[in-house]
């Protein structure tokens, strides 16, 4: 079977569940990041979220992990009734793999930090998928930039969670290599509700369903584009091209705004 033969929902478990996100505020020293903040992620949607840097995309993906500390308020609620926490794999900026295990050891690191025995076919078969069987015996020093972001993937896949939130999973990578890992995210990611943070526009046309940014201080989102078809979609198309020039408009530098004509929407 091929990626293209895939259906577009073929996850063992797709997520069941909407996430609404409302009024959320985060603010550092005194200083709102974001406040009234809503954000919708429809079940088994995959969102990304592009913005300059330092305007609180990291932020806002630690405030629905629960790990921003201090002065935070605001409601998030599952369509299930069931909180959302527990629920999340978070996959941050730095692969953050442990330099003395092996690739398969830090596959299995939640079962082991939690005590439990790892389920070793499980971390073998997401091993494989992420291409790097022949590379399961190695520490992290000896692999590529590329495989050791195929071993955090793999990892943040093995929890199995409904909601994966992805902080620049990509950004260290070469081109080629950053659009083999779209490619098998949009894969392995088929069915659950992910939101993604990317400096790359089309790297969010690519793989989103909804791709919203997030601008301002304090920051707003604005509305989401939503590319036709299913991903990972062709950078090549122009609908694709024209939603670029449209999300470089809202990103809103000087440079790109003479870059891109109106005429580009
Ligand atoms: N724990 C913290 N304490 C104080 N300030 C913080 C903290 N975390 C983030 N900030 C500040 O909040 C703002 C938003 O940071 P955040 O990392 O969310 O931005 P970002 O949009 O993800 O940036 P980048 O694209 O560069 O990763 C920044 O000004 C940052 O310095």
């Amino acid at each position: 079977m091929t990626d293209t033969d895939i259906p577009p929902h073929s996850a063992p478990n797709p997520t069941q569940f909407d996430i609404d996100l409302r009024s959320a505020r985060v603010a550092f020293g005194g200083v709102d990041i974001f406040h009234d903040l809503d954000l919708g992620l429809p079940a088994g949607s995959f969102t990304c979220l592009l913005g300059p840097s330092g305007v609180g995309k990291s932020t806002l993906l630690r405030f629905l992990a629960d790990l921003v500390e201090g002065d935070v308020s605001g409601n998030i609620t599952c369509s299930d009734g069931v909180p959302l926490k527990g629920r999340i794999a978070y996959m941050a900026q730095q692969d953050l793999l442990l330099p003395w295990r092996t690739v398969r050891e830090n596959v299995e690191l939640g079962a082991s930090l939690r005590g439990q025995r790892p389920d070793h076919d499980k971390a073998d078969r997401l091993i494989a998928e992420v291409g790097l069987s022949n590379a399961a015996h190695l520490r992290p020093a000896e692999l590529s930039g590329g495989m050791k972001q195929r071993a955090a993937l793999a990892r943040t896949l093995m929890e199995d969670r409904p909601v994966v939130l992805m902080d620049e999973p990509f950004s260290a990578l070469d081109p080629v290599n950053r659009l083999r890992l779209q490619e098998l995210a949009a894969r392995v990611l088929r069915g659950k509700t992910v939101l993604l943070v990317t400096h790359d526009p089309l790297e969010a046309l690519r793989l989103g369903d909804f791709v919203h940014v997030l601008r301002g201080s304090p920051a707003r989102l604005q509305d989401a584009i939503t590319p036709a078809g299913h991903s990972p979609r062709d950078i090549t198309d122009a609908d694709i091209l024209r939603q670029q020039a449209q999300l470089l408009r809202q990103l809103g530098t000087n440079e790109t705004a003479a870059a891109v004509p109106e005429n580009a929407q």
